[in-house]
């Protein structure tokens, strides 16, 4: 042993002292581990404080943080930590989370921004139909609403409340001052799920009954079997709209002219009930419908109805996509007409006509587009008819919403266009100002006109209501009357001069709004 080695030796621990020498005396001990007696000496010197200096200096990380820190959303979503493990978590790694959040974000907008915007149904789908003077009866697609109208009208359908049940017409409450939509339809067609789906109840919930004990979804019943809705039921959507308070002479005025009848008044006092503060901005009204297991005075209160209560302000006719307008749609259209009511008309289960959530395929459906033509032709022909102002745009509204309301699938499908279309009829919403092509004949100058005579005199049938002539004036629905108008005489050149007006050709030359 050196004097170096003796000397390390000595400034040893005692109790080392033999071990170190026995080993330092034996030389294969020496070769082969030199470094035996400085490893131990070093883990000696450090054995007082272990496990802390591994907790502390360790650069892996604990196998249960490492596992928390890679998939921090899905266990997250799995099995939702307690609050205070969750609040741990966020404190610990708050920019880990932030990152991984942003870059999924990421990732999806930037590889399947198509994809995910083609999978979703879409929430406005409507068609308008192409102008009656160019190629009759065929739809285009409509642009969607502005947001803003959508915000707007989503927002007015906020807190959903069922209001009352009104088996007759006399049963229904004074109401003056918040706009009523009815929506009417035949049994069936989906009147009850729409009503839900406004109300934010979308796909299954919306076609679910909320009556039975297990399953209590929507606000309105409804089920697969027809005539389930017997009565009005009247259902209040959106903040109280700011009204002042009635005076009395107002309530006189409701008194007097009110239906006066005993029903309107408390039973055995004979006091007038007024009518309170608005508590909604909307009430929709889901009437009855006609057709399959329908009865005869439900027909007769919804007549009444529509002709009586001044504060409708418009009704949505719901047609059955794949039925299309049947002789029951038609004869309530024509009751619309005759009472001037706006109309808007909603296609239900469309759906069934285009099964895949996929928006592309909603655009190019021509079974779909055939659907909303044969509606306008039906629409037209019955405007037609008739001989009050019920004209397209003024009476009926040409935007036709397409929904699928009660499918699963769907989810609410068209139900932000339904709720803007309702808006629109109830005046919360501004109505679009509509572009349409108008093609005017080419101006010819004087001197090049050519008159000639038509080979056939062409045969002109007047088709007009008889006209008593008894009465200086003529219903025009609703109580509104109208002058009589004047009885059209024949006249054989005016004919002539504007058959020749109706040249052949002609010539886009611009675009009007009105
Ligand atoms: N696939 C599909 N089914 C629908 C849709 N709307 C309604 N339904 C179904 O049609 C059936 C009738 O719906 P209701 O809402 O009760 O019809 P209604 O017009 O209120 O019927 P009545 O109250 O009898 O006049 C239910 O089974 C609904 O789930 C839709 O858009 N798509
Ligand atoms: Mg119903």
């Amino acid at each position: 042993m050196s004097s170096r080695g003796l000397a390390s030796l000595l400034a040893m621990p005692p109790s080392l002292r033999p071990v170190i020498l026995q080993a330092a005396l034996s030389p294969s001990s020496i070769l082969s581990c030199p470094t035996t007696p400085l490893s131990q000496t070093r883990s000696y010197a450090k054995r007082a404080t272990p496990s802390k200096t591994r907790r502390t200096a360790s650069p892996i990380p604990p196998k249960k943080k490492k596992t928390a820190a890679s998939r921090p959303s899905v266990s997250t979503k799995a099995k939702p930590a307690p609050a205070a493990t969750k609040k741990a978590t966020t404190s610990i790694r708050p920019t880990a989370t932030s990152t991984s959040t942003a870059t999924s974000t990421t990732t999806s907008s930037s590889t399947t921004p198509d994809v995910e915007l083609h999978n979703q149904p879409p929430r406005t789908f409507s068609y308008l139909p192409t102008p009656a003077s160019t190629i009759t009866g065929s739809a285009v697609l409509a642009d969607p609403p502005l947001d803003a109208d959508i915000t707007r009208s989503s927002n007015l359908f906020r807190h959903p409340k069922f209001l009352y049940s009104a088996p007759r017409f006399l049963n229904l409450p004074f109401n003056t001052r918040i706009p009523e939509i009815c929506i009417l339809g035949r049994s069936n067609v989906g009147k009850s799920t729409l009503i839900n789906a406004l109300a934010g109840y979308g796909g299954k919930k919306a076609g679910t009954a909320h009556g039975g004990s297990a399953s209590r979804k929507g606000i309105a019943i409804t089920s697969a079997k027809a005539g389930c809705t017997k009565t009005m039921n009247a259902y209040g959507f959106g903040p109280p709209a700011s009204v002042k308070p009635l005076t009395k002479e107002e309530q006189e005025r409701n008194k007097e002219g009110g239906r006066g009848r005993s029903e309107r008044r408390k039973k055995g006092t004979g006091s007038f009930k007024p009518e309170g503060m608005p508590k909604h901005s909307l009430i929709m009204m889901d009437m009855p419908g006609y057709g399959m297991n329908s009865r005869a005075d439900w027909g007769d209160e919804i007549l009444k109805y529509i002709n009586r209560r001044d504060i409708l302000s418009g009704a949505v006719l719901l047609v059955d996509a794949v039925a299309g307008l049947k002789d029951g749609d038609r004869m309530v259209l024509d009751v619309l007409r005759e009472a001037g009511l706006r109309t808007s008309v909603v296609l239900t289960k469309a759906d069934k006509l285009v099964t895949e959530p996929d928006l592309h395929l909603w655009q190019t459906s021509t079974t779909l587009r055939e659907a909303c033509s044969h509606v306008f032709q039906e629409l037209r022909q019955i405007e037609k008819q008739g001989e009050s102002q019920w004209f397209e745009g003024d009476g009926w509204t040409p935007e036709i919403f397409v929904t699928g309301a009660g499918d699963p699938k769907m989810g609410g499908m068209g139900i932000d266009g339904a709720r803007v279309a309702i808006c629109r009829l109830a005046g919360l919403v501004a109505e679009p100002s509509r572009m349409v092509h108008v093609q005017q004949p080419e101006i010819v100058p004087f001197d090049q006109l050519v008159f000639t005579a038509p080979k056939v005199m062409p045969k002109y049938k007047i088709e007009s209501k008889p006209v008593d002539k008894t009465r200086g004036v003529e219903t025009a629905g609703r109580g509104r009357t109208r002058p009589r108008t004047s009885e059209k005489v024949f006249d054989p050149i005016r004919a002539m001069e504007q058959q020749i007006m109706r040249a052949p050709r002609l010539k886009d030359l611009g675009r009007a709004s009105f």
